[in-house]
């Protein structure tokens, strides 16, 4: 059983609806927009995995699908096991989701917001487990500070404290490092790497390819919707060549036919 998998995966946006003038005029329905493209990929246990790919590739579609946020159009997806759509409370225990926008309430003291992320997963008494966080994630001076009062950064380190409280066994990070300094990076990065060696698996969207070289064992890259490349981070590089990974991505999302050079 994987971690994560992913089956023939595919996602239709629906269109915008017509405006009153197109349907008076009897123009047909636009079609909506095709994020994911028979998407099939499997992370296993304990893996650090990288999914890179530009703007609007699918990357967050992709993620929304696994946490149920968002459903495929045709194909399956499951955590631990666990179909996203049929077993979505058994899915969603799995997983910890750490999303790409600052979403808090700014009513909440720090504390009081990882209790409530507690209390969805049914669990009181969580204040140890939520202490050791803090701790790790350079936060326990803000535990009673307001989420409103807290920096950019901080409030980012909150988003990530919420997607551990119920200690699951895969960690999805949205672009995680998005404007943070690089204080938080590193506190972030060793937290993140002790949850991997530790077991927990990680799945991670960067547009940092440096950070994704390093902590990546393997990467998926997504280009549009489809999968275009697939390997381990080393096998990567030395397949496409380049310097680093960034030219690598450069290199296969610049490639009309990207298969080709990894041929
Ligand atoms: N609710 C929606 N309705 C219609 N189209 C959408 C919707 N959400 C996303 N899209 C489109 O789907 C495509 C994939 O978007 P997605 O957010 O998954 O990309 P991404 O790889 O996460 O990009 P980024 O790196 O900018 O975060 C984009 O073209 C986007 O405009």
């Amino acid at each position: 059983m994987s971690a994560l998998s992913l089956e023939h995966i595919t996602k239709v946006y629906d269109p915008a609806p017509a405006s009153l003038l197109d349907r008076l005029r009897g123009r047909p329905a636009r079609p909506g927009f095709q994020a994911l493209n028979n998407v099939n990929l499997t992370v296993e246990h304990g893996e650090f995995f990288g999914l890179l790919g530009p703007n609007g590739a699918g990357k967050t579609t992709l993620i929304s699908i696994l946490a149920g946020l968002g459903r495929a159009t045709s194909g399956s997806a499951k955590v631990c096991g666990y179909d996203v759509v049929s077993q979505f409370r058994e899915s969603r225990r799995a997983l910890g989701v750490v999303p790409q926008e600052l979403v808090y309430d700014p009513f909440f003291t720090v504390r009081q917001t990882l209790r409530l992320q507690s209390g969805y997963f049914g669990l009181r008494k969580n204040d140890d487990w939520i202490d050791e966080i803090l701790f790790n994630l350079g936060l326990s001076d803000k535990a009673d500070a307001n989420m409103r009062a807290l920096s950019g950064g901080m409030k980012r380190r909150v988003l990530v404290a919420q997607a551990l409280v119920h200690r699951p066994p895969v960690i999805i990070l949205d672009e995680p490092t998005a404007g943070v300094d690089v204080d938080l990076r590193r506190t972030l990065w060793e937290f993140i790497s002790r949850l991997n060696k530790q077991g927990h698996t990680i799945l991670l969207t960067t547009h940092y390819l440096e950070e994704a070289e390093e902590l990546c064992g393997r990467i998926a890259m997504l280009k549009q919707g489809h999968i275009v490349a697939l390997d381990t981070t080393q096998a990567l590089l030395s397949r496409v060549g380049g310097t680093d990974l960034e030219d690598v991505f450069v290199r296969i999302m610049q490639n009309d036919n990207p298969l080709e050079i990894l041929a």
